[in-house]
């Protein structure tokens, strides 16, 4: 990109400077050279503050909405070219890069190689199929979650002016765009869990800490800070750590900040250094990745760990991918030892290990999941951002979730304000406000913090009931919130102190500070501190209690952690405050860091429950779903909050328990308690993280920027649709409605859907390992191939086109009780015993074969080979019927695709070798008196499927 007329620093040949917003009103500038994209990155590093506005053209209150719309035309729209989601052929030959798809095409080139041309073709005809329908289920996938995407989609809090003469005095209000719509000279604001929408140059910060893991690999968040004149300053050659920039791809992690946007786009330095990749759902070996739709942001979460899926079908394909590359091996070796046949043999081969693959798996899966995410979108307003996640869903075994926010609204209000010993204190609450108050006025977050409203709005109403009670009579008590005649010194509200620095609440530390002074007086600097109850204690050296100040000694601590308790016992959330003066000439940012405070007191506030939380806790155990809860408040808190939803709390486990335990210790702990108190965000993901370690398919419900590392920890990530923007693009799956019970729709459509894929699975591989199986035992016992090449083929074929219908399949109510896996193991055991009973078919059918197709002591070929088609193909339409739900499917609508495809396959294995095709095939009509005899085998192995099939499920059952 070419930027508009303007100078470059250093250039020398800075002339007058007309802003791109007075030409785009019509007001011609001077003709001068173009800055490009690299120059003002360059600036914007480098040179001063005012330089870097001059030179976009913008200004500390931005551009005004006409400068930013004639910019957005011209610029083009802040999104990242390779991250749009690709068209049909992308999609098309990237689903072709699958390795099922790769083994196939492999076994189509050696086909082709020996000429042998049929083989060639039904392989290319297997892999289109298969490629056009998994591209058509994601595409539809997409589609359906594209209006609710909508809805979660990413914002930026932007400065922006009516028109270029106005407001002149006023700040122009911050309003919400979407972060497409960002243009350079952009003023934003940053709050804590936003993700940094652009390249920006950071014009003020408060306590600002950025993630760049995404840019540095890095996972620690780095301090970041406006620099006025920054030209070789530190990290001058490391453009990441520079302290005045911040890049598109990053994360805030705490504090706040106001910056300009100076690269937008395709121009951002995270576009220009990341190799663009579309998403898009991989089944098979290969790491699978989200499919995105529309614009899409920046993707911060590191290289996510395995998940569940990733363990069980990617374990599975490799298993089969193993198989299929020895099979043809194996026959041509069986073949040239017993039968002395060559390289003849070799497209047989070939299409034995056709035969084995289940090249329709990725199809099932994304076609299944995609329908599930569809549903879900659609009936339940439940965004799954990456097909897998449902699978893990329906995995999902244990679910930690944070409280705030999800169980609780987040709509604090203050119920109390006492002092260390529990008794009532107006200052305390004077204090707390008077911290919320210079946080968020020197801070300026663009979203408030929600504990730092409150207490403001809770300030505000008990100085109103003061105000409302002193005009009643002078008899009335005064507590200290307003300022009486006779008590001229206690200012009635915390603006008319001075405000001189702040650090806004950081998750890590667990608290906020305010330094300031009393109004009208040089005197000392004033440090108040609120925060969790142990990081404020932490940090005190004494106590307030009757007005007089003492040392907190361990009994004097004990005391104020009683109270906290027994406050935090009723449910409320508790911040400490705590105040020390410093002397006048102290610098005011050096005294943030304040120790040795004095403890004065409690805040205690109450967070109503989430309306739907206790159903969905209930209906998750239903599930066997078990739920821990991880949350930074106190254990009192915390344990009451439980009660309170129906949750039996049991004996909370703190943080200073975890902090003593190795990962096994922490994961065996973690499986046996509820309730997890004063976690940090590091807390949090070493709890998920020992519960996977453990064996536990772990998923994570939080919506905080604290629940981060949480998230990227477990093996599926949910968050509401009200968290904040890091927290929802780290999430896999996102709840629209503000409903909690939509998790049990999730679950239960993951679990729909792994039993789907688990049908489609055993019933496909107990088939082809019978197939191959008797083939290899026939080609042993017969001078010829048991069934040409092109007859595997297209018998593969048909099967193929019949195991679409799983996809529709409704799996037994049983699947969807319990959390239900694919788990490798299990099912290699299904496949080994009911493709053993299938060989057994095929045998005994081979048998009768070659009694009746005898002309004069030879086998006729053409007829055996038309014998052994009808028969595999209605085996396989009766296994489909009776293993694929397992019981009365002729009675459940829901199976009618099953019937069709089973009716279907029994028709082709019965009319095919009787039409003109079956010469071309290799086949000739049967003698009548076959197909009684085939009828007799067919009820035989029947007969012994449905009581093997009951016996399994029963043992299965027993096994949980
Ligand atoms: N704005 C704030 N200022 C000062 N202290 C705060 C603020 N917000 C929270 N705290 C303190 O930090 C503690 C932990 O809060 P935090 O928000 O980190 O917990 P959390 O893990 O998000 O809670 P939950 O898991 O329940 O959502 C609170 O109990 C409170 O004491």
């Amino acid at each position: 990109m070419a930027w508009a007329p303007e100078t470059v620093p250093g250039s020398g040949t800075a002339g007058p400077s007309a802003d791109l917003g007075d030409r785009v009103g019509g007001v011609p500038g001077p003709r001068r050279r173009e800055v490009t994209a690299p120059e003002l990155a360059r600036a914007a590093a480098d040179a001063p503050t005012l330089e870097v506005l001059r030179l976009l053209g913008s200004g500390p209150r931005g551009l005004t909405e006409a400068q930013a719309d004639a910019r957005l035309v011209r610029y083009g729209e802040n999104t990242v070219a390779g991250r749009r989601p690709p068209g049909p052929l992308r999609r098309f030959a990237r689903s072709a890069r699958d390795p099922f798809t790769a083994v196939l095409l492999g076994l189509g080139l050696v086909s082709a190689a020996v000429t042998a041309w049929t083989t060639a073709c039904v392989i290319v005809v297997l892999v289109v199929v298969s490629c056009v329908l998994r591209v058509t289920g994601e595409h539809r996938a997409e589609r359906a979650t594209a209006a609710l995407r909508e809805l979660v989609a990413g914002t930026a809090t932007v400065r922006r002016r009516e028109h270029p003469g106005g407001p002149a005095r006023a700040d122009p209000a911050p309003r919400e765009v979407p972060v497409e719509q960002l243009v350079p000279g952009d003023v934003i604001r940053l709050g804590p869990g936003d993700l940094v929408p652009a390249d920006l140059r950071l014009l003020r910060a408060s306590g600002l800490t950025v993630y760049q893991s995404a840019l540095t690999g890095a996972s620690a968040p780095v301090a970041k800070h406006p620099v006025d004149v920054p030209r070789g300053g530190p990290g001058a050659d490391e453009p990441f750590e520079r302290p005045h920039l911040c890049f598109q791809g990053g994360s805030v992690a705490a504090g706040s900040g106001t910056a300009v946007v100076y690269a937008t786009g395709a121009d951002t330095r995270f576009a220009g250094t990341r190799v663009p990749r579309a998403g898009g759902t991989r089944v098979g070996v290969t790491r699978a990745r989200v499919p995105r739709v529309g614009v899409t942001r920046t993707r911060l979460a590191p290289p996510r760990r395995e998940t569940a899926f990733d363990r069980s079908v990617h374990g599975i394909s490799w298993t089969l991918i193993r198989f299929m590359l020895v099979t043809p091996a194996l026959v041509l070796l069986v073949d040239a030892v017993v039968r002395g046949r060559g390289l003849a043999t070799l497209p047989f081969a070939v299409a034995v290990a056709v035969g084995l693959t289940p090249e329709m798996l990725p199809v099932i899966v994304t076609t299944t999941l995609a329908r599930g995410s569809r549903l879900l979108a659609r009936e339940h307003e439940v965004i799954v951002k990456r097909l897998p996640a449902l699978h893990d869903l329906g995995a999902m075994d244990v679910l930690c979730t944070d409280k705030t926010g999800t169980l609780t609204r987040d709509r604090p209000m203050v119920d109390c304000h006492v002092d260390p010993a529990g008794r009532v204190d107006p200052d305390v609450l004077h204090w707390a406000a008077l911290n919320s108050w210079w946080t968020l006025q020197l801070a300026d977050p663009p979203v408030p913090d929600a504990l730092d409203e409150a207490v403001l709005t809770g300030y505000e109403e008990a100085g109103a009931r003061e105000a409302e009670a002193a005009e009643r009579g002078p008899d009335a008590p005064w507590t200290g919130l307003v300022a009486l005649p006779d008590h001229p010194t206690v200012p009635d509200h915390p603006a008319d102190h001075d405000g001189l620095a702040a650090s806004p609440f950081d998750p890590v530390r667990r608290t906020s500070c305010a330094v300031v002074r009393r109004p009208g007086r040089p005197g000392p600097l004033i440090v108040v501190v609120k925060g969790a109850v142990d990081d404020v204690l932490d940090r005190c050296a004494r106590v307030r209690l009757d007005g007089r100040d003492r040392p907190l000694d361990a009994a004097g601590r004990a005391a104020a952690e009683r109270s906290a308790a027994d406050l935090a016992a009723d449910g409320l959330r508790l911040l400490a405050v705590a105040l020390a003066e410093r002397p006048a000439d102290t610098d005011p940012e050096a005294a943030l860091d304040a120790s040795a405070l004095t403890l004065i007191g409690f805040v205690g506030l109450r967070d109503a429950l989430a309306d739907t939380a206790a159903d969905a806790l209930a209906v998750l155990a239903d599930r066997g779903v078990a739920v821990k809860v991880l949350t930074g408040d106190l254990p009192g808190t915390a344990a009451r909050v439980c009660r309170d939803l129906g949750l039996h709390p049991g004996e909370v486990v703190t943080a200073e328990r975890i902090d003593a335990l190795d990962d096994a210790e922490l994961g065996r702990l973690a499986a046996a308690h509820t309730v997890f108190a004063r976690c940090t965000p590091a807390h949090k993901a070493r709890i998920v993280g020992a519960l996977r370690a453990a064996g536990h398919t772990t998923g994570f419900l939080g919506d905080g920027v604290n629940d981060l590392p949480a998230l990227h920890a477990c093996d599926v990530g949910i968050c509401p649709r009200d968290a904040v923007d890091v927290t929802r693009e780290a999430a896999d799956v996102v709840l629209v409605s503000k409903d909690l019970g939509a998790i049990d729709e999730a679950i239960v459509a993951g679990r729909r859907g792994t039993g789907t894929i688990a049908g489609y699975l055993r019933i496909t591989l107990s088939c082809n390992l019978g197939n191959v199986i008797a083939m290899l035992m026939a080609g042993l016992l017969l001078p010829f191939l048991p069934m040409l090449p092109a007859q595997v083929l297209v018998q593969n074929l048909c099967f193929d086109a019949a195991q679409a219908a799983f996809v529709f399949d409704r799996p037994a109510a049983a699947t969807l009780r319990r959390p239900g896996a694919l788990h490798p193991r299990d099912l290699l055991r299904f496949i080994a015993g009911f493709g053993l009973l299938n060989a057994v078919a095929d045998l005994a059918t081979f048998t009768v074969l070659v009694l009746m197709v005898r002309h004069g002591g030879e086998v006729d070929q053409e007829a055996f080979h038309a014998g052994w088609f009808t028969e595999n193909l209605l085996t396989q339409a009766l296994v489909i019927l009776l293993l694929c739900t397992g019981r009365g499917v002729a009675v459940r609508r829901a199976s009618r695709p099953i019937l069709i495809a089973s009716a279907g396959l029994a028709v082709i294995g019965v009319l095919l070798p009787l039409t003109p095709v079956a010469p071309a095939l290799g086949m000739a009509s049967l003698p009548i008196g076959y197909y009684p005899v085939l009828a007799g085998v067919l009820a035989l192995y029947a007969g012994a499927l449905t009581p093997v099939r009951r016996c399994y499920d029963r043992r299965r059952a027993e096994r949980g």
